[in-house]
C-alpha cells in the first residue's frame, strides 16, 4: 500500500451533512465524522503505510485534514475526548512503535498548496506539500535555494521542525516565517529567529505547535536549466551514497563532532550488521534499512546496538536524529 493510498483510506471524503456526527461499528474498528467537516477520524488505523521505514503498529484513532478547519476540527476533538495528538508528516523521520500509538494521530499530508510569488521570490507553502515536489518546482521556475533539499522524502511541515538539511544547507537558512495551530486553536506566526534553529533541531521539536505552512525566501531569476541541473546533481550524489532502494529513516543518528556518524559506525566494523530484518546499510552505515519484513522491535535494537558498540570503542554516545514513537518490547 502506497501512502498516498493509506492516507485515501483513512479521509475518504463522505458524502454527509456538515454538523452531522456519527459512529460506525465495524467489529473493533471504528468511523466518526469530524463534527463540523467532511473528514473521517477512525480507529485502530496500522502506521507502517504512514512511514518510509513501513513498520509501525496501529493508531488508537487516526485522521487526515484536507484543510485548516479540518485540522482546528481534529485539535478541538483530541482536547474534549482528552487523546493525546501525534504529528505525522510523511513519516520519513520516525521509527513507529510496533504497539502502536495512543491518542489522535493527526496525518499532515492532505494539506496541500502553494504559491510563488513572482515579485518577492517568496514561496509559502502548506504544511503537507511533498518536499522534494516543491524542490523541483522551484527548480523548474528558475528560482535557486532548495536544490539541496532534493531527496529528503518529508513534508514541508516536517523538514521544518525537523531543520532538514543536506550539502552544507539548511531549512533554517532560507525560511522567512511559520504559522503555527496552537492547542487552543488560534494560528501564530513566527520568525526563523524564534524557532531556535540549530542543526536538525527547532523549539518545534516535542512542542504543542502544528505547523500548517511555512513561507521561503528563494532567489528567483536564475536560467531553469541550471537550477535543475544543480538539483538532478545533489539527487545523483544521494543516489550515489545513500540506500535509497530499501525503506529507511535516512541518517539514524545525528552526525556527533569531531567525526561523522556514518564514518564511527563503519570504524565499529558493523556494517552488515543484522538483527531480524533490519541491517545497518553496507552503503552508508548510518543507515539503518529495513531489508524486508522488518519489525520496529528490530529496528530499535540495531540502534541500541550501534550506541553501545560505538559508546564503547570512541566513548562517544550517538544521539538519534530518527524520533522514536511509542513504547518499545519484543511483544505488545
Ligand atoms: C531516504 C531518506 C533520506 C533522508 N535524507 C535526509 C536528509 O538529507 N536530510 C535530512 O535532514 N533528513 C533526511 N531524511 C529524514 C526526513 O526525510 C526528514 O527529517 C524530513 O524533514 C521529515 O519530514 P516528515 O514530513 O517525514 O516528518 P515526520 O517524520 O512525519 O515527522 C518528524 C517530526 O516532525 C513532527 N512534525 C511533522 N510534521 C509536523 C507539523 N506539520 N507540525 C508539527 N510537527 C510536525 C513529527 O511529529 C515528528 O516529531 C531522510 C529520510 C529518508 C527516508
Ligand atoms: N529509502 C526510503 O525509505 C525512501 C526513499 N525515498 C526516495 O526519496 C526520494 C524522494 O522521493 P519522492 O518524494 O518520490 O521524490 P521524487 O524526487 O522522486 O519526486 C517528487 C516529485 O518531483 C518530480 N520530479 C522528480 N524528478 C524530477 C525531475 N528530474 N524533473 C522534474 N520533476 C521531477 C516528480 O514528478 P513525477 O511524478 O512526474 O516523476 C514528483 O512529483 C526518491 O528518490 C525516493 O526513491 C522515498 C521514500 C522513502
Ligand atoms: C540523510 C540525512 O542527512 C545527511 C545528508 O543527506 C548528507 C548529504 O548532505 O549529509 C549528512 O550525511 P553524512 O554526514 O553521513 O554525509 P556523508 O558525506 O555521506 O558522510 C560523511 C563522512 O562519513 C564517511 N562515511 C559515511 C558513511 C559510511 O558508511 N562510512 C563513512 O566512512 C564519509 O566518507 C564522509 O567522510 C546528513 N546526515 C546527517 C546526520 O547530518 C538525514 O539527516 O537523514
Amino acid at each position: 500500500m502506497t501512502i498516498s493510498q493509506a492516507v485515501a483510506n483513512v479521509c475518504k471524503v463522505p458524502n454527509i451533512n456538515d454538523n452531522r456526527q456519527l459512529t460506525a461499528n465495524s467489529g473493533e474498528r471504528q468511523e466518526i465524522y469530524l463534527p463540523g467537516t467532511d473528514c473521517v477520524i477512525k480507529s485502530q488505523v496500522s502506521l507502517a503505510g504512514y512511514t518510509s521505514y513501513r513498520v509501525g503498529g496501529p493508531a488508537q484513532w487516526c485522521v487526515a485534514p484536507r484543510n485548516l478547519e479540518a485540522l482546528q476540527a481534529s485539535i478541538q476533538y483530541a482536547q474534549t475526548q482528552e487523546l493525546s495528538v501525534t504529528v505525522l508528516g510523511a513519516g520519513s523521520n520516525l521509527l513507529i512503535s510496533d504497539c502502536g500509538i495512543p491518542g489522535l494521530v493527526i496525518v499532515t499530508r492532505h494539506l496541500r498548496h502553494n504559491n510563488f510569488d513572482l515579485e518577492t521570490g517568496q514561496v509559502t507553502v502548506a504544511a503537507g506539500e511533498p518536499l522534494p515536489g516543491l524542490v523541483w518546482a522551484a527548480a523548474a521556475h528558475g528560482w535557486q535555494g532548495l536544490e539541496w533539499a532534493v531527496g529528503i522524502p518529508g513534508t514541508v511541515g516536517g523538514a521544518v521542525v525537523m531543520n532538514a538539511g543536506a550539502h552544507s544547507s539548511c531549512i533554517a537558512d532560507i525560511l522567512s516565517s511559520v504559522e503555527v495551530l496552537l492547542p487552543d486553536g488560534s494560528l501564530e506566526t513566527l520568525t526563523r529567529e524564534q524557532l531556535g534553529y540549530s542543526y536538525r533541531t527547532s523549539i518545534l521539536q516535542g512542542s504543542k505547535k502544528i505547523v500548517t505552512k511555512a513561507t521561503f525566501q528563494l532567489q528567483p531569476g536564475a536560467a531553469p536549466e541550471h537550477v535543475l541541473a544543480v538539483t538532478k546533481q545533489h539527487k545523483q550524489h544521494r543516489l550515489n551514497t545513500q540506500p535509497y532502494h530499501l525503506p529507511s529513516c535516512g541518517s539514524v543518528f545525528r552526525n556527533p563532532k569531531p567525526h561523522a556518524a556514518g564514518w564511527l559506525i563503519e570504524q565499529s566494523g558493523l556494517k552488515g550488521y543484522q538483527i531480524g530484518k533490519a541491517q545497518v546499510a553496507q552503503r552508508h552505515a548510518n543507515f539503518i534499512v529495513n531489508c524486508g519484513g522488518a519489525s520496529a522491535w528490530d529496528i530499535f535494537n540495531v540502534i541500541r546496538h550501534v550506541q553501545q558498540e560505538v559508546q564503547e570503542r570512541w566513548a562517544i554516545v550517538l544521539e538519534p536524529e530518527v524520533k522514536m514513537i511509542g513504547e518499545f518490547q519484543a511483544a505488545c
